[in-house]
């Protein structure tokens, strides 16, 4: 079954492949996706991705590719291999490299993965990005980086759903993914730019990454259904 009418995507961050199927089964692929990630993919080595398209999810495999053009692009192509749905770059890659990417799934027949550009992390803040040289405001970062993703032909961007509204309005074609989704009353955890999914998706963001809001509640199934019943009203 096809989970494309959701927006929501739960990511499964685990140490193991028995506690991502033990959460997988507890979840209807109806209403969400799901985010295979670094902890997850690397620690159960292969078969994690079939594993859950056999369950009937759309896999967004979040491993945001870093590396020179060429190397980065044959990633991108093994994972359009493994049938994922979505598949992520840093932008901070360059120009350059985002564009390899585009073509080397351009050349591919058969289904296309989403390419997704990853921002500014929505763990960071200005602070952050003082630290590693860039003294601008996060907004400023993102618009900057969306717009060569855009050069690029990216799909989309993954950054804050903060940045959703001057995105839009900026790059109205380009699809945005935004972790940093709180609910109310949920812990912050090491997220900083962060919104709660009805006010996300009221910014502008087509797809809401969620993690340990769903992953670590007590009822992983009740707590899926409680952004649901939020996002609906
Ligand atoms: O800027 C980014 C890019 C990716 N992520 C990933 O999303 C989830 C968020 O999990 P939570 O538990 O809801 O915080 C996680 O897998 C990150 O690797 C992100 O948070 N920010």
């Amino acid at each position: 079954m096809s989970a494309c009418q959701t927006p929501i995507i739960v990511a499964l961050d685990f140490p193991t492949r028995d506690a991502a199927l033990k959460l997988a089964d507890q979840l209807d692929p109806a209403l969400c996706r799901v985010k295979v990630g670094k902890e997850l993919f690397t620690s159960s080595a292969s078969g994690i991705v079939e594993s859950l398209v056999e369950k009937g999810f759309e896999v967004f495999l979040d491993l945001k590719f870093h590396d020179i053009p060429n190397t980065t692009a044959m990633a991108v192509k093994a994972a359009a291999e493994m049938g994922v749905w979505m598949v992520n770059v840093h932008c901070s890659g360059g120009l350059r490299m985002m564009s390899a990417c585009r073509e080397v799934l351009a050349q591919r027949s058969g289904p296309q993965p989403l390419l997704i550009g990853v921002t500014v992390l929505t763990s960071m803040e200005r602070e952050d990005l003082a630290g590693i040289g860039l003294d601008i405001e996060p907004q400023e970062q993102v618009l900057r980086l969306a717009a060569l993703a855009e050069k690029a032909g990216m799909d989309g961007l993954v950054c804050s759903a903060l940045e959703a509204p001057a995105l839009k309005a900026a790059h109205p074609s380009l699809q945005l993914v935004t972790p940093g989704i709180r609910p109310a009353g949920s812990a912050q955890d090491d997220q900083r730019r962060i919104l709660t999914p009805r006010q996300a998706l009221d910014a502008g963001s087509d797809y809401l990454v969620i993690g340990r809001p769903i992953s670590q509640a007590a009822d992983p199934a009740q707590a899926l259904a409680a952004v649901v019943a939020e996002i609906r009203a």
